[in-house]
């Protein structure tokens, strides 16, 4: 028998869509443990929408085994829809309407909602509680859209690309609520185009190109395979700076150490960032399609 950690929330196998002529999904591998925050990063049109809209059951597929809490997306029932929560990309809720008001009629929906005014709280909106939704800014409209999508208290939350057009501050607030509904057990799946954002949430991250997957593993295993290079920077002492790329810094710098009998003026190692390493892998099936 699978334990909690192991057991897969989501399980896609072999998952193809197309739109016409055009291949969105080619063969797409996706497995997300119970508890797991989860990061889907790719370029413009790899697929990431497309397989969250498949993973919630919106859109239909043409090929592969898709298994979402056990049940099949295409056609599990209200029940299952009621474990599942989505961020919305499109603005779906009536703009007449105030933020409690909205919050409190999307509970009824769900057998086991959560506290609506704690909800709120939760996405720092009590401020705007009794402001109209067409009065909120793009952000504060944003954390509406994670308060409707955990409002039903999800074992799983799905959210496109959930902090676009957000400021810096409104992006860590948003990365906190994150990290307390993880703490929560919420299993969670989220695409970005931000680096630090998938390094800062995700356990895990998937990389996306052409409908595919092409790398997994954490923010670190990424890093160790595929940036193995480090680079090694000191000063000269006529004050010229000097680099060198290396896959041995440690052995660089104790020869620097014995050259400068001592410190080494100017020292600075860095490794390849989540970025650098990110642009590569994508780069790559760019050649490789
Ligand atoms: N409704 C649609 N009709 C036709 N083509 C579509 C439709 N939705 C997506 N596509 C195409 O499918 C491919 C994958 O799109 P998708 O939106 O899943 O990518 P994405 O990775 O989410 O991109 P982005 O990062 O730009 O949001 C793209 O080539 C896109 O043009």
């Amino acid at each position: 028998m699978l334990g909690a950690m192991t057991e897969l929330v989501v399980n896609v196998r072999g998952l193809r869509k197309k739109y016409g002529g055009t291949v969105a999904l080619d063969g797409l591998d996706l497995g997300i443990r119970r508890g797991e925050v989860c990061g889907l990063l790719g370029p413009n049109g790899a697929g990431k929408s497309t397989c969250v809209g498949v993973l919630q059951g919106q859109r239909s597929r043409d090929g592969g085994s898709v298994e979402v809490l056990g049940a099949d997306p295409a056609t599990a029932g209200r029940r299952w829809r009621s474990r599942v929560g989505i961020v919305w990309q499109d603005e779906s809720a009536p703009a007449e309407l105030t933020v409690r008001e909205t919050v409190r009629h999307f509970a009824r929906y769900y057998p086991r909602p959560r506290d609506p005014e704690e909800t709120i709280a939760l996405v720092g909106l009590e401020a705007k509680a009794e402001s109209r939704i067409k009065a909120l800014s793009g952000g504060q409209r944003r954390r509406l859209d994670v308060a409707l999508g955990v409002i039903g208290s999800p074992e799983l939350l799905l959210l496109d690309e959930p902090t676009t057009g957000f400021d810096p501050a409104a992006r860590h607030q948003f990365w906190e609520l994150i990290r307390l509904l993880a703490d929560d057990g919420t299993t969670i799946l989220l695409t970005t185009h931000y680096l630090e954002e998938a390094e800062a949430l995700a356990d895990r991250l998937v990389v996306v190109a052409a409908g595919t997957a092409v790398a997994e593993g954490s923010p670190e295993e990424l890093r160790a395979r595929f940036g193995t290079r480090a680079t090694v920077r000191w000063t000269e002492p006529d004050g010229a700076p000097r680099s060198e790329e290396t896959e041995t810094p440690t052995r660089t710098i104790s020869a620097l150490a014995d050259r400068f009998g001592g410190e080494v003026p100017g020292l600075w190692v860095t490794r390849p960032t989540l970025e650098d390493v990110y642009l590569r892998l994508t780069g790559q099936s760019e050649v490789t399609r």
